[in-house]
């Protein structure tokens, strides 16, 4: 069974974020689109029976994120709970604790992970991220390759910071055997005319024809029809994926998730706001499970292309 909303869309994965906290405080942090404080975060068994039940609706893949959802200590119980009822569980982490937790999360069940990786300068990497964990985080990523790979880099372009880097970080992810995943900075509509978004916004799209021209194969995912090249560098092939969402229609007309906030609404859009629908007040209060379905159902429906 799969749910669909009303503009034909499949909702096939689930976005839960774990926490607002974290260690870090990247100065364009998008928080998942949580924009409010929310100290009360959802137990081990309530996301065991959130996943539990929509894996019954057809949602197979799960990703994690935060915050940053390492820094909850009960970090490998969820991944164990949840596990059983999913083909692909994967985090988004900010890396700062892959060093040691690498092996733990696969053995506890995670299939891949995601890790935020801005820039290969010391420097530049704490003008980002406002943590001096380069080195940690680049020691995490080889454990992660060992234990948990597909591993993806996530590196968020941004003019004057880091957008001189980005054919090292294509050589350094054909070198260590990672994806690369190349973000255009994104915001809501009414912050794109900000001094702030001015100055940092980078366009990938030059970049993207050039991979285009360098790639030897090109290939194109269901999810956001976001497009992977496969480019030679000196290291062998490299995979890079591009993530440009800024006014693309393509990509919102193909997204096929759900989020969940770090206490228990569903977020229909990263983008959107007061899209939230709260299910852990019923979840607490004993609902069924039939009643947490048509709570999911409602969610679904609520769903809009950001971009058309
Ligand atoms: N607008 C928009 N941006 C997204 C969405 N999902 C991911 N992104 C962007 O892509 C960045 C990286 O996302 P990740 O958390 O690594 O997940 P992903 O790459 O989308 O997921 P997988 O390909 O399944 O690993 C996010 O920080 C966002 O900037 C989405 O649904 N909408
Ligand atoms: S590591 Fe992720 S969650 Fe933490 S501040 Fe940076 S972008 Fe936000
Ligand atoms: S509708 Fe568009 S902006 Fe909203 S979450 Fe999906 S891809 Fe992102």
């Amino acid at each position: 069974m799969t749910l669909y909303d009303r503009f034909g869309r499949p909702v096939t994965n689930l976005r839960i974020s774990l926490t607002q906290d974290c260690n870090y405080a990247c100065f364009f942090c998008h928080r998942e689109g949580q924009h409010f404080n929310a100290r009360l975060e959802l137990t081990p068994a309530e996301i065991e029976r959130l996943v539990r039940i929509a894996s019954r609706l057809g949602i197979k893949k799960v990703k994690l994120t935060g915050g940053e959802p390492t820094v909850r200590r009960d970090i490998i119980e969820i991944v164990r709970r949840i596990k059983p009822y999913l083909r692909d569980l994967s985090m988004t982490t900010n890396g700062s604790r892959l060093k040691e937790l690498a092996r733990p999360l696969a053995e506890a069940g995670l299939d891949r992970v995601n890790v935020s990786l801005h820039s290969l300068r010391p420097e530049v990497y704490r003008k980002i991220t406002g943590a001096d964990m380069l080195d940690t985080v680049l020691e995490g990523i080889d454990e992660a390759v060992r234990h948990l790979s597909p591993v993806k880099l996530n590196m968020t372009v941004m003019k004057g910071l880091n957008d001189g880097e980005i054919w090292d970080m294509v050589d350094f992810a054909a070198r260590t055997g990672a994806i690369l995943q190349l973000i255009e900075l994104e915001a809501p509509r009414e912050f794109t005319e900000t001094r702030f978004f001015k100055k940092y916004f980078y366009p990938l799209k030059p970049v993207e024809r050039k991979l285009e021209e360098m790639a030897v194969e090109i290939r194109e995912r269901r999810m956001h029809r976001r497009r992977k090249y496969f480019v030679p560098t000196d290291y062998g092939i490299a995979e890079v994926e591009v993530v440009r969402a800024m006014h693309n229609t393509v990509f919102c007309a193909n997204c096929t998730r759900l989020r969940v906030t770090s206490n228990g609404k569903f977020k229909t859009c990263l983008l959107r706001k007061n899209d939230l629908i709260d299910f852990a007040t019923a979840l607490r209060n004993g609902a069924s499970d039939a009643e947490l379905v048509e709570i999911f159902k409602k969610a679904v429906l609520m769903r809009q292309p950001y971009w058309s």
